[in-house]
């Protein structure tokens, strides 16, 4: 659990500002009347039992769902007081918002071409440039000493947390501002799942990080604060200390002690 004493909640920064957002599939609400503030360089957290909203929420904050047919959202997201729905271009906002999965997507290439795909795409083509790139990158999702001596062998190749941690290195190579994360080591083993987890210690030095997770431990082991859905609501967000040792709310505290979900 990280305790800041540095600063309080008023002088947080905010990077992304959340207000009453609603989510519809077609007819079906997913999410309601969101508000929350995403603070910069913290590691934010969304728990919730199976089907809450978690990952449709973590997917409007770079407009994932705008490929999903039916989507209609109201409400307002402020990535830094633009409006990320009216005022910028989607494939802008995920150069600066990116986005790892819950399982490790390598694309089917080699280790450097994936970390170079992004860099590629927005128009570096100098190959000195591209090899720092893929160094920096691979260097700070903490694969590079591992994996330096096959850059140009398949992706596809490694072991599932190190394809992992490549696909963070594939992020981190366009220089992101916010990384986005649902349940990235939900389909990894303990030995990788901590190495994720060291790992977004240390990049939110650099990032401001959001992580669906399943795992309450890890919640509270990595995140400063968590946001507890339930049925498309916040129901709370707080300092994660206060959400798992003294939650406010009846229904967070009966999740936490294990109740239901
Ligand atoms: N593409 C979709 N079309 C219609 N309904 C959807 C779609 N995706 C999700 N839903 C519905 O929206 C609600 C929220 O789902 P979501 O996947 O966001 O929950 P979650 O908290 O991430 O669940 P889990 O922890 O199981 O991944 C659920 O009722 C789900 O069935």
């Amino acid at each position: 659990m990280n305790i800041s004493n540095e600063t309080t909640d008023q002088e947080k920064k905010i990077k992304i500002t959340v207000r009453d957002l609603d989510l519809f599939y077609g007819d079906f609400q997913a999410l309601h009347k969101l508000n929350i503030d995403i603070a910069d360089q913290e590691v934010t957290a969304l728990i919730g039992p199976s089907g809450c909203g978690k990952s449709t929420f973590i997917r409007t904050l770079n407009r994932m769902n705008d490929v999903i047919d039916g989507v209609h959202i109201t409400g307002t997201i402020s990535y830094e007081t633009r409006d990320i729905y009216k005022n910028y271009d989607p494939i802008e906002l995920r150069k600066k918002i990116g986005m790892v999965f819950q399982k490790p997507n390598p694309f089917p290439m080699s280790v450097y071409d994936n970390v170079a795909y992004g860099p590629r795409i927005h128009g570096i083509k100098d190959k000195r440039t591209l090899d720092e790139i893929v160094e920096r990158s691979l260097k700070q999702a903490a694969i590079w000493d591992e994996i330096k001596d096959r850059l140009h062998k398949p992706a596809l190749g490694i072991s599932g947390g190190q394809q992992q941690r490549l696909c963070i290195a594939r992020v981190l190579a366009v220089e992101p501002d916010v990384v986005l994360m649902d349940e990235p080591t939900s389909a990894l083993d303990p030995i990788s799942t901590s190495r994720i987890e060291d790992l977004i210690d240390e990049l939110k030095k650099s990032y401001t990080i959001v992580i669906v997770t399943h795992n309450m431990q890890q919640a509270g082991r990595i995140s400063d604060t968590t946001a507890f859905f339930l049925n498309g609501v916040i129901e709370e967000v707080g300092a994660t200390e206060q959400i798992f040792f003294s939650p406010t709310n009846p229904k967070t505290e009966a999740y936490i002690t294990g109740k239901f979900g």
